[in-house]
């Protein structure tokens, strides 16, 4: 029989030791905890040993009341498999990092080796009610920028809604620190960005042991898939037939991620049970796409991400920008900052022969006679956006008919061209003098 694993993500301080310890000490059964913790002071592995009585070892340590710690720096999959195989305990719950990625560690136990002898359960993500509204839900609050991620390479920002729109289970913590109002427009705002996931409102990380752990199976594919922003671009490859006003696509097929995701779903049913609807514009929340064949001015575009609208919150997907017509570009906007990361190449930049081989493996490719699959599909969720207006400022970072005949090379272009390379645009910066690209 596997082992069920529940996920832990959330930012750090947002709650997620609290509610391991009340787990822990309200369990019904015998619960293994494995604190995926980064730096070298294990700060969360202290916090459950003194609440747990947990002693520490070298290696992986398993305990009386089936808490369990492993050391910094071992590979997560060789930590759980060796966790299994020393240690009785009915289920396990990794405490990711407070900069962890959920997904990669989602993965190791669904097709890594860890998926022999576990099975992922659920992927809870702790939101701290009071600095998700600060940050991303007060309308009439100035942005705050977030700054990088300890790798220095990342908004922190993205990170945190990579871990919202990641996830089957939304605990919304800290609902003390904030009134009625504020709370529902943060459930709001969480049900626009993951419609997928469950949500509950806590204080104090009190969330019912079932609720926690008596999920049903992780749907790795359809998590994949169920993010706000995927839905909303898959929603409108499906079922508008769009109008392109530059004249360079009639057709529409299916959105289209290249590279970003580098590993084949395996179930291509995938995000099928989640409808293609847009959630309720409840206050003023609302979730848009947009889709032109025709690249973006470099320039331009970069000056529009440095003064994008306060109300928006995320905008992600994949963009063309005139001077990289290799490069698939994934755009990512979360709270003030934009990231550009070549996430793949476009199809229609490889041979003649080789098109051919990958479109015969994508039949549902959306595919435009002249550019091939070279397009720009974002997707957009904010609050009050005034979106005709935001829409024509991306507009107007297309290309003009006469800069098409330009030598696009000759552009200053702040894009980045190696794959997996990322540049950072910072909104916040654009009341500063002076840029930065
Ligand atoms: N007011 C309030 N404080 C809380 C609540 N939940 C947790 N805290 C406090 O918030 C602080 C951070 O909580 P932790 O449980 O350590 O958060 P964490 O997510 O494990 O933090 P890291 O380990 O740093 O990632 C602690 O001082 C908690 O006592 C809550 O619902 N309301």
């Amino acid at each position: 029989m596997s082992v069920p694993v529940t996920i832990l993500c959330g930012e750090l301080g947002a709650g997620k030791t609290t509610l391991l310890s009340g787990l822990l000490e309200s369990a019904d059964r015998d619960i293994a905890v494995l604190v995926n913790d980064v730096g070298e002071v294990n700060v969360d592995a202290d916090l459950v040993e003194a609440r747990t009585d947990l002693e520490t070892g070298d290696e992986v340590v398993a305990l009386e009341n089936g808490c369990i710690c492993c050391s910094l720096g071992g590979d997560l999959s060789r930590a759980v498999i060796q966790l299994w195989k020393e240690a009785e305990f009915d289920h396990l719950v990794v405490e990711a990092s407070g900069v962890g990625e959920p997904e990669p560690i989602a993965q190791q136990f669904v097709r890594g080796p860890a998926g022999g002898p576990y099975d992922l359960a659920a992927v809870v993500t702790v939101v701290d009610a009071r600095r998700f509204y600060d940050r991303f839900a007060d309308a009439d609050g100035t942005p705050v920028r977030q700054g990088p991620d300890e790798t220095g390479t990342r908004p922190i920002a993205d990170l945190l809604l990579e871990q919202v729109e990641f996830c089957d289970l939304l605990v919304v913590n800290k609902c003390d620190l904030v009134d009625e109002a504020e709370r529902d427009r943060v459930v709001a705002l969480l049900e626009a960005l993951q419609p997928g996931a469950e949500i509950v409102t806590t204080e104090h990380g009190a969330v019912d042991l079932e609720t926690l752990l008596d999920g049903d199976y992780f749907d790795f594919s359809a998590a994949r898939e169920s993010a706000g922003w995927k839905q909303a671009i898959e929603s409108d490859a499906d079922d508008h037939d769009e109008t392109d006003e530059h004249g360079h696509d009639e057709e529409h097929a299916h959105g289209h991620e290249h590279g970003e995701d580098h590993e084949h779903d395996d179930d291509p049913d995938h995000g099928g049970e989640h409808d293609h609807e847009h959630p309720p514009e409840r206050y003023g929340i609302e979730v848009e796409s947009y889709h032109r064949r025709r690249p973006f001015h470099p320039d331009r575009f970069a000056s529009l991400l440095r003064s994008l609208p306060d109300g928006l919150v995320r905008a992600k997907g994949l963009t063309w920008i005139a001077g990289r017509e290799k490069q698939a570009i994934t755009t990512s906007f979360a709270g003030t900052e934009t990231t550009l990361e070549v996430t793949g190449r476009w199809i229609a930049s490889f041979s003649e022969e080789r098109q051919e081989t990958f479109r015969q493996g994508q039949p549902d490719l959306s595919w435009g006679e002249e550019w091939g699959d070279r397009e720009n599909r974002l997707a957009l969720i904010g609050r009050n956006l005034e979106w005709d207006a935001l829409e024509s400022r991306l507009d107007d970072c297309l290309l003009t008919d006469s800069e098409m005949e330009d030598d696009w090379d000759s552009y200053e272009n702040p894009a980045p061209t190696a794959m997996g390379e990322t540049v950072t645009i910072s909104g916040a910066e654009r009341t500063t003098e002076g840029d930065r690209e």
